[in-house]
């Protein structure tokens, strides 16, 4: 936004620079010419003659204009040069080349352009990243939604998670239901706990998955930051198929969305219209990242889901609910608070989609399902 300010200022200075360029020329020149037609007047008639007088009035005029104009493009000049400077030093920098995720030779791309891993199959030793941070004896918490007829995915989610997510570490997961009863009876492993917390639920599947922010927010002021080191918030409709281990730790986390990640950026769908606070315009963003994974340090995850309540909020306050909910406020933070680790596709896929070739493994997928089945409404 303020590139466009900017951009918008230094495109009238140019236009007001150039009428007073011409403004001092014209006047110097009415001013030169005058001068020299009140010397020749002066010889040839009376000095007190209508045409002296209006010959020194018109002389006197221009020498001002020229004053005048010449103080207005030192002064225009001036401006243009520090705003070209704050223009460097606050809008250039989002204005580079889209970062890719799979390289033209069709390698895998292991680091963002601002030094973040990618996390691939490949990029590193499972068993050392583990030993490193079971040393440092951290809880994970992770929240999972469950509202309405999602609570179906709950057992496939819960017991894939039992078997590769965090396997001895010490995993608490906070559930949010409208239905306790309907949680599944799954056997947890040494030092893993479920905490159940009951939310009403709301007849608007947009509404169910946009207000995980706020609840995200509320839990972690409330006793994640008692009871946690770090947090993911996960998506229900889900299986893990793979490992999913300390190597997806970090102070801000992101997943990119396997739809996405060979598209153009102008093609994203990110929010458009810039009356929504998630508004991101064609020419800027890194990645398309997905709403079903967000982590990181308990604080760094705080900021993000209180700050993406508050736009939700603005947005909502306004009557416009951005494109992709909650995921298109998330694309909007990550583009200006840069996640440190982001993590590949494989961390986040489709279970419809087909095997490509740089994704070796599927650690974690959405489930297929029957939108009309389990949504409130369409
Ligand atoms: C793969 C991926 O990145 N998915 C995102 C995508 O569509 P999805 O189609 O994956 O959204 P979704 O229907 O799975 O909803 C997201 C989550 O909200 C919860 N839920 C939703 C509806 C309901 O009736 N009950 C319920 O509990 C549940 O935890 C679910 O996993 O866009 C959504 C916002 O539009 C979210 O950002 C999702 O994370
Ligand atoms: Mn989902």
């Amino acid at each position: 936004m303020a590139s466009d300010l900017s951009v918008c200022h230094l495109g009238l200075l140019h236009i007001l620079m150039k009428v007073n360029f011409y403004l001092f020329f014209l006047a110097l020149t009415g001013f030169s010419l005058t001068g020299h037609s009140v010397l020749r007047v002066t010889k040839d008639t009376k000095p007190n003659s209508e045409m002296m007088k209006f010959l020194q009035n018109a002389n006197t005029l221009l020498l001002v204009v020229a004053v005048v104009s010449l103080t207005g493009l030192i002064f225009l000049g001036y401006s243009s040069t520090s705003l070209r400077y704050k223009e460097k030093r606050f809008c250039l920098k989002l204005s580079y080349k889209q970062p890719s995720v799979v390289g033209p030779d069709g390698k895998v791309v292991p680091v963002t352009p601002w030094l973040s891993p990618i996390v691939w199959e490949g990029t590193f030793d499972p068993l050392l990243i583990d030993s490193i941070y079971r040393q440092q004896n951290i809880t994970i918490a992770t929240t999972v939604f469950a509202l309405g007829k999602y609570t179906q995915f709950l057992k496939d989610f819960l017991e894939s998670a039992e078997q590769n997510y965090f396997v001895g570490f010490r995993v608490h997961y906070y559930l949010f239901t409208d239905q306790p009863e309907q949680v599944p009876e799954v056997k947890l492993g040494e030092e893993r706990q479920l905490t159940v917390l009951k939310v009403p639920s709301s007849n608007r599947w947009q509404e169910i998955t946009l207000r995980r922010m706020e609840k995200l927010e509320k839990l972690i002021e409330s006793r994640l930051v008692n009871e946690a080191d770090y947090v993911f918030s996960l998506d229900v409709d889900t299986k893990f198929y793979g490992r999913w281990g300390a190597e997806s730790l970090g102070r801000l986390i992101g997943v990119i969305h396997p739809g996405y990640y060979q598209t153009a950026r102008e093609q994203f769908p990110y929010e458009r219209r810039p009356e929504s606070q998630a508004f991101i315009p064609y020419a800027e963003g890194d990645y398309y990242y997905g709403g079903a994974v967000i982590g990181g340090l308990v604080k760094d995850v705080y900021e993000a889901a209180k700050t993406c309540r508050e736009q939700l909020d603005i947005d909502a306050a306004k009557s416009i609910e951005a494109a992709w909910q909650e995921e298109s406020h998330l694309n909007k933070y990550f583009l200006y608070n840069k996640p440190s680790k982001v993590l590949s596709p494989e961390y986040l896929w489709q279970d419809f989609k087909p095997h490509t070739n740089e994704v070796k493994i599927i650690r974690f997928s959405q489930v297929i399902k029957n939108y009309a089945a389990v949504r409130p409404n369409p």
